[in-house]
């Protein structure tokens, strides 16, 4: 199958936020993981780029109401350890042939990052029709996301990059938006100082953002 839509709708609608994790430390995984979910936040997208990213995700799978996925899959070789570490759903920066064609036999879905029309309009062909843009800030904002609904209104998106609380209400509104989704809601301080109720506090304020 090329994007199983009800499952990667399942993690896109659990709520309007997805929060981007980089955590070193994987004793900070469960602590962090509860205070987001608490808050209202269930999937959780633990990013590739730490040493120590499979075990957050291992640790992480423990947590109960929590949907963790990870994030910075890049190739055919990472999406197989993430999915062996327990994740259940897939985000890449961008989307090349390789890693969608690992994605298709893969029982997580993928929702790889595009940034243009044509680099949608491929995936489209692939059969895909739930996308993360990326990085939606530089890329060109919600104003430009919006502009793709009128000709690809099958495709919806997570734009991600760049946003905080105050831009997300732009990109939500969108009829072509389910979600967003960023880092601000577990700021390193935070985690260094394990300040969790105010990662709990965060991710309640972003769980009430309507779309
Ligand atoms: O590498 C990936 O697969 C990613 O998911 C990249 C992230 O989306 C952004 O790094 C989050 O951006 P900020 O919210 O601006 O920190």
């Amino acid at each position: 199958m090329t994007q199983d839509i009800a499952k990667i709708d399942a993690v896109m609608m659990a709520a309007p936020v997805i929060p981007v994790l980089i955590i070193e430390d994987p004793e900070m995984a469960l602590p962090l993981g509860r205070a987001l979910v608490a808050g209202g936040l269930p999937a959780l997208e633990v990013t590739l780029r730490t040493e120590r990213a499979l075990d957050v995700i291992r640790a992480m799978t423990g947590i109960e109401g929590a949907m963790v996925g990870a994030g910075t899959v890049l190739d055919e070789t990472m999406l197989k350890a993430a999915v062996q570490a327990g994740a259940s759903f897939l985000v890449s920066p961008g989307a090349s042939p390789k890693l969608c064609e690992a994605a298709e036999t893969s029982p997580a879905p993928l929702l790889p990052g595009v940034a243009t029309a044509g680099e949608a309009m491929t995936m489209m062909e692939r059969g895909y029709r739930r996308l993360k843009f990326f990085p939606a800030e530089p890329a060109g904002g919600a104003e430009y996301l919006k502009a793709l609904a009128s000709p690809l209104p099958q495709v919806k998106f997570c734009p991600t990059g760049g946003i905080s609380l105050d831009k997300a209400p732009k990109y939500l509104s969108l009829p072509n938006v389910l979600c967003v989704g960023g880092s601000w809601v577990a700021p390193s301080d935070a985690i260094a100082a394990r300040d969790w109720a105010k990662v709990e506090t965060l991710a309640r304020e972003a769980s009430q953002l309507q779309r």
